[in-house]
C-alpha cells in the first residue's frame, strides 16, 4: 500500500489539535477543521486553540472551516464527541469521491443505536475504510511531545500498518491491531469506571477502594470484551487496561475529576467533555442485551441519572453476594 501523505483532522477540540500536532510531527501534510469558521480563523491566526492552551500550532498545519478542503487528505481522523461522530461523518461523506481511511479517534458508544464508532463511519459514509485510534493518551501530554503510546486498528492489517506509519513518530508510538471492537470496548468502557474511580477518591474512600474499583472496573471491560469477541491481548493492551490506568490515576482525566466532584458534593467542572457520562447508560443497555453484569458501571449510570445516591451505591456495590473472582 502506498505511503499515506497527508492528513485532516475533524474536530479542533483538545483531541483534535493534539493529533494534527503529532501527524505534523510525523511529517505529514496537516489540515485541522474546525466547524465554526471564526474559530477556525482565529486558531489559524494565533496557532494557539483556546480548547488545548498553551500548545502552539505548528506553522505548515492548516486550520480552515472547509470541509472539501479537509476531505481532500489521503487519511482523516474523526476527533469529535461521540455523540457528534455520525454528523461529522455524514457531513464529510458527500466531499468523499474515493474509498479512503477515517480513523474514529472518539470514545464512546452510539446512543440509540448501540453502535460503536467504526460502525457508525462505516454507515455514514459506506466507501470508507474505517479504523480506531485508542490508548492513554491525555491530549496535552501529546501535544507536548511526551513519550505516548496508543493501539491502531483496522480490520485489515496492511490498512492499520499504512495508518501506524503515517502518524507514528519517536514521541508517538502507535501499535497495529486488526482486533477493531476490542479497541473501542477498551475506550469508551474506562471512562465511566473513571468516573467511579474519581467519586471513590472525592469520597475519601482510600487507597486501596481506588485499587480494588480499578481492577473490578477492568474485570467488567474484560467480561463485556470478551462476550462482545474482544481479544485478550487487546483487553490487556494499551486501548484496554493501559487506558484505564490512565484514566482511572487522577484529575488529569476529565472523567474522573466529574466523579472526584460528584464524590465531594461539588459542582462538576464546567465546559469540560467527560464522555462517560454519556457512555454510562448506553454501555449499561449495551450489557444487559448480552446478559452481562457491570455492577460498577450500572452504579455510575444510576448516580448520573439521580437514581441513586453516592452513599447507597457504595453500599450496594459492598454488600452483593460473595463469589469467585473472574
Ligand atoms: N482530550 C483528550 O485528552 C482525549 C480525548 N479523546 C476523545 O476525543 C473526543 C473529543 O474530545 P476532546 O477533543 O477532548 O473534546 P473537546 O471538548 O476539547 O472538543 C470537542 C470538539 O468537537 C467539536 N465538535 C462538537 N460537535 C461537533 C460536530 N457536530 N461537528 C464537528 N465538530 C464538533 C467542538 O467544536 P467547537 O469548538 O466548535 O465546540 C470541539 O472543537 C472524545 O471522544 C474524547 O473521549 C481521546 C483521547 C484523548
Ligand atoms: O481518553 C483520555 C486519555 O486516554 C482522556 O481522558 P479524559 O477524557 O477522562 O480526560
Amino acid at each position: 500500500m502506498a505511503a499515506l501523505q497527508s492528513v485532516a483532522v475533524i474536530g479542533a477540540g483538545a483531541w483534535g489539535t493534539a493529533l494534527a500536532t503529532v501527524a505534523a510531527r510525523a511529517g505529514r501534510s496537516v489540515t485541522l477543521w474546525a466547524r465554526n469558521a471564526e474559530h477556525a480563523a482565529r486558531i489559524a491566526s494565533s496557532r494557539d486553540n483556546p480548547r488545548l492552551p498553551g500548545v502552539r500550532l505548528a506553522p505548515e498545519i492548516v486550520v480552515t472551516s472547509d470541509l472539501a478542503l479537509a476531505a481532500r487528505a489521503e487519511m482523516l481522523l474523526i476527533a469529535t464527541p461521540a455523540q457528534h461522530l455520525r454528523g461529522a461523518v455524514n457531513m464529510l461523506a458527500s466531499h468523499l469521491a474515493r474509498p479512503v481511511p477515517i480513523v474514529a479517534c472518539a470514545k464512546g458508544i452510539e446512543h440509540g443505536t448501540h453502535k460503536f464508532m467504526t460502525d457508525v463511519i462505516a454507515e455514514a459514509a459506506p466507501h470508507a475504510q474505517p479504523a480506531i485510534l485508542s490508548g492513554p493518551s491525555f491530549a496535552d501530554d501529546v501535544a507536548r511531545g511526551l513519550p505516548t503510546a496508543v493501539t491502531l486498528a483496522a480490520s485489515d492489517e496492511t490498512l492499520a500498518s499504512a495508518l501506524v506509519q503515517a502518524l507514528g513518530s519517536p514521541t508517538f508510538r502507535p501499535y497495529h491491531s486488526t482486533d477493531i471492537r476490542g479497541v473501542e470496548i477498551g475506550g469508551a468502557a474506562k471512562n465511566v469506571l473513571a468516573i467511579a474511580v474519581g467519586i471513590a477518591v472525592g469520597r475519601k474512600l482510600g487507597a486501596s477502594a481506588q485499587a480494588a474499583l480499578t481492577t473490578r472496573g477492568f474485570a467488567e471491560l474484560a467480561r463485556l470484551g470478551r462476550a462482545l469477541g474482544a481479544r485478550r491481548e487487546t483487553l490487556t493492551g494499551l486501548s484496554g487496561l493501559g487506558d484505564l490506568i490512565l484514566t482511572c490515576s487522577g484529575p488529569q482525566s476529565r472523567n474522573f475529576a466529574l466523579g472526584l466532584a460528584l464524590g465531594r458534593g461539588e459542582q462538576p467542572p464546567a465546559g469540560k467533555l467527560a464522555e462517560g457520562e454519556f457512555t454510562a447508560p448506553v454501555l449499561i443497555e449495551l450489557a444487559a442485551s448480552q446478559n452481562i453484569e457491570l455492577p460498577v458501571s450500572e452504579a455510575v449510570a444510576a448516580i448520573l441519572s439521580g437514581r441513586s445516591t453516592i452513599d447507597a451505591a457504595i453500599s450496594g456495590l459492598m454488600t452483593r453476594p460473595f463469589k469467585a473472582e473472574e
